[in-house]
């Protein structure tokens, strides 16, 4: 397959664009719905099965991601270059947590994790011609004890919304985060020496 020289990002996070601009990847965005396209919306796409362990699910998402981009750019007739999709999700042992569906859930959330350590679960997928390679990145995050107060406080600066466990690492709730390990581009959305290192497979210099 020809090289490209630039990447599909299939993705509304503007920070999986922003942590993509830090590896110096050229690229365009591939979105759902516009057009008027009809598509499976991302929701329904992002139910979790029963029992399903939490790197199990975000993998499966992220190639369920993935396979709408690529019938999105076949659809719309655009060229055949690498598309990269990813996935977040936070985890408490196997409870997954997703994106608060509105505040009162975000302070449900947050009363689960504050005093404790959860994991933070990213995974990436880039399909380049016929090869498709997946990575995981996993992160470790504990907050500190946080009181009812604290907790209504941060909901009310409009953080959690659009972010699975209801917080963003990178804003405010820094602040109630004692430690972490992992990647921290991967706890924001796009871990990026795993994407890297795809990326470096598929023959790209980086
Ligand atoms: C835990 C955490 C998540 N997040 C964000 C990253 C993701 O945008 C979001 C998780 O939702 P996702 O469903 O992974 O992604 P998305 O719907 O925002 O975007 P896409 O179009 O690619 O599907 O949570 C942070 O920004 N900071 C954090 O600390």
């Amino acid at each position: 397959m020809a090289k490209s020289d630039f990447i599909y990002l299939a993705s509304q996070s503007p920070r999986r664009r922003q942590l993509l601009e830090q590896l110096g990847v050229r690229h365009e965005l591939l979105l759902p719905n516009v057009d008027g396209d009809l598509e499976e919306d991302a929701e329904g796409l992002e139910a979790v099965r029963p029992g399903e362990a939490p790197a199990r699910y975000v993998a499966r998402v992220t190639g369920l991601k993935l396979d709408a981009a690529l019938a999105r750019l076949k659809r719309r007739g655009l060229p055949s270059v690498p598309v990269l999709c990813s996935d977040t999700t936070v985890a408490l042992g196997r409870r997954i947590y997703g994106k608060p569906d509105d505040e009162a859930h975000a302070r449900a959330m947050l009363t689960e994790l504050a005093g404790r350590t959860h994991r933070v679960l990213t995974a990436v997928a880039v399909q380049q011609g016929r090869r498709r390679v997946t990575a995981l990145s996993e992160s470790r995050v504990t907050f500190a004890p946080m009181t009812p107060a604290q907790i209504k406080a941060y909901v009310a600066t409009g953080e959690p919304m659009g972010k699975a466990g209801a917080y963003g690492v990178q804003g405010r709730a820094a602040a109630h985060i004692a430690q972490l390990s992992g990647s921290y581009s991967g706890i924001m959305g796009l871990p990026v020496f795993e994407t890297a290192e795809l990326l470096r497979s598929l023959g790209w210099r980086l």
